[in-house]
Order: C-alpha cells, then structure tokens, then sequence
C-alpha cells in the first residue's frame, strides 16, 4: 500500500476491507447455528459472531496502525484460541484509496486517532434471525421456546416478515479525529444483490468528511415526515419522543447503523432514540456516514457527543439525527424540555 496516501484514507481503505471479511464470519457463524449467546446485561446481548468480527477488525486494524487506538463494543478478556490466519485482512480498498483527502486531515498521526467498532450492530435482530433461516415450522417453534429475547408478540412478527431482520444487521467502524467522527463504514452482510443471475451477499457503505459517500447511491428524503425508531429497546420516554414529532409514519427498525442507512435510501427523514442504550460504538460510523452526506446527528437536546478515547461509553442523552440541518432543529425543537431534563439526569 503506497505510504504517499494520508493516513485516514489508508484506515479507511483498510476499514472497508476488513469489514466486509467481518460480514462473513457474521454469516458464517449464522449458518453453523451455534450462536453462543451471552448475557451482558439487561436487554443486552451477545453472540459468537459479535465476539469473532471483532477479533478480526481489532487483530487486522491494529497490525497495521499500531499507535491508533481501537475501542471495540465486545472488548473483554483475550480469547486463548489462535486467530485463522484468514481473518487478518491486509488489503486495502481500491477505490477508497483513490480518495482526495480534506486538507485538514492530511497531517493526521495514528496517535491522534480514535476508532470506535461495533462488530455487529442488531445483535436482537441477529438472533431472531436464526428463527427464520430453521425452515420445519416444529424446529422453529422449538428454538423459538428456549430463545432468551423473543416474545410472543416478537415471534409473530418474524413470522410474517420475509427474512427475519437479518438485513437490520450492520457491522461498523468509526474513525474519530479530536473527538470527532471523520470517517466510517457501514456494512451490511445480509444485503443481496443480483449480479448476472448470481447473489451476492453483502455490501459496504463508507463516508469520509468533505468527500461525501459511496458504495450506494444515497435517495432524497421522503415528502412527508417518516421517523425511524428502535424496534427492541423501547421505553415510555422512547415513545413520548415518537408521539411529539408529529410524523406521518414511523418505521421502527434494529441497529443504530441500519436506522442511518434508512436516512441515507430516503425511507425515513429523522431518526429519534430517546434514551440511553447506545454508546459511542454504535454512532460514531453512522455519524461519520450520515455527515459525510449532509445529515447530522447529535443527542435528543441537539449537542453533539465526543469520541475520545476517555470518553463515557454510553450516550446517556439519547440520539437524534436527521437527513439535513432543518429537520434537525425541526426535530430538537418538538422535544419537550421535561424529557430533555429526564435524560440528562
Ligand atoms: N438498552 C440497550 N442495551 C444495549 N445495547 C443497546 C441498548 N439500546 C440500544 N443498544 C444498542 O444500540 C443499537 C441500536 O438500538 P436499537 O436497535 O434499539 O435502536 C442496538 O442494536 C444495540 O447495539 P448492539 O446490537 O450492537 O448491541
Ligand atoms: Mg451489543
Ligand atoms: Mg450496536
Ligand atoms: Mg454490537
């Protein structure tokens, strides 16, 4: 790889590669079955496929850019088992590569760089998923009855979606330079394309500050207000933010980096979370992405969080972003102040 390149179009280059290898080991554990699913908490869970992408992201990232430093979501003690020697990726993407880079990030060094991962946002939908791919309704039910995160009302709604929420899935690496988010990767392993008659699996989003985004072509935003919203981790402060916005519809779908891209293909024009399950991992890339487009995204009280390496993981005060800086305000506006002050107690 030429060194001539600066160095955030380099980690970015290597971020899109390396996310997309994250993809398959997403799928490939899907379909050996053995999720490993772990509780950390409550609502909050994790599977050998969140543990495994981030082994490969953290290994390949940091042999390459050693003084940069890396924060993953599953971080915890070291696993002893080897590495595959397949899952560390030292190509880098062409394209990306090829960018101009904005001119205040050209003298940008490694210790100067924060990158927040989140080898697999939507683990809920990830592991409703598994549900849809057992084809025999008995062997469905089955797992459906020992499942930790499904309820009734859930299972009857996976039953009527096509492919479980497998496409809500996202694997995500956000680059940050002095507390902000420059750069990211958005990618999705279960998204299908058809190419001469052959599926492919999988595609990657990247956006970079000042450049704009690729790999797909972004749609302006719907004619009327469509909000997009949590499907997993709702609340009553969660809803009274919905009720306030006044929208037409809202779509309420997995995962911070799936809800960006619903902005980004104009299926939604804001997205309101307000409460505090996410954490820098999950809005550092769909920040970056979404900028890098023309959106913004900050907390519900319209500040912008901080990714430095001290920083708290949780966004304590929700998340609220839209496709431009008028819906924006329009948005942080609604808020009622009595649920700004709940969240930011
Ligand atoms: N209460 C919570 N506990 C843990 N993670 C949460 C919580 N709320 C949200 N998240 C994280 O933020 C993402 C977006 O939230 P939602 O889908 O509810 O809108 C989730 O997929 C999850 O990321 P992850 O799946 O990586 O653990
Ligand atoms: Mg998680
Ligand atoms: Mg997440
Ligand atoms: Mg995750």
């Amino acid at each position: 790889m030429s060194s001539s390149v600066p160095l955030v179009v380099r980690l970015l280059a290597s971020s899109v590669s390396v996310a997309s290898r994250a993809g398959k080991i997403v799928r490939d554990v899907m379909s050996k079955g053995e999720l490993g699913i772990v509780e950390k908490g409550k609502d909050d869970y994790q599977t050998e496929a969140d543990r495994s992408a981030q082994r490969c992201i953290v290994a390949s990232l940091s042999a390459q850019y050693p003084k940069v430093n890396i924060i993953g979501e599953e971080d915890g003690p070291e696993s002893e088992s080897e590495l595959p020697s397949d899952w560390i990726i030292s190509e880098a993407d062409k394209e990306v590569l090829s960018l101009e880079c904005p001119v205040n990030l050209h003298s940008v060094k490694e210790e100067d760089i924060v990158v927040w991962v989140d080898p697999l946002d939507g683990t809920s939908e990830y592991t409703q998923g598994a549900l849809m791919l057992k084809r025999d309704p008995w062997e469905r039910w089955k797992m459906y009855l020992t499942h930790p995160l499904i309820s009734i009302k859930w299972y009857l709604s996976l039953l009527q979606s096509n492919y479980g929420f497998l496409e809500h899935v996202t694997v995500l690496i956000g680059i940050s330079v002095n507390d902000k988010p420059v750069a990211g990767v958005i990618h999705q392993p279960y998204y299908k394309t058809m190419l001469d008659g052959e599926k492919i699996m999988g595609r990657t989003i990247w956006g970079l500050q000042e450049v704009g985004v690729g790999g797909f072509t972004p749609a302006p935003p719907p004619a009327s207000l469509i909000i997009t919203t949590t499907r997993s981790h709702s609340n009553p402060l969660v809803e009274k933010a919905l009720q306030v916005m006044n929208a037409g519809q809202i779509v309420r779908v997995g995962g911070a980096g799936f809800k960006v891209l619903q902005l980004l293909e104009g299926k939604a024009s804001i997205y309101v979370f307000a409460s505090s399950g996410c954490k820098k991992w999950d809005t550092c890339a769909p920040e970056a992405v979404l900028s890098a487009a023309g959106g913004k995204l900050t907390d519900i009280l319209g500040n912008y969080y901080k990714y430095g390496g001290a920083e708290s993981r949780p966004n304590k005060t929700g998340v609220l972003a839209a496709v431009n800086d008028e819906l924006h305000s329009y948005a942080v506006k609604r808020i009622p102040q009595e649920l700004k002050d709940a969240l930011s107690k």
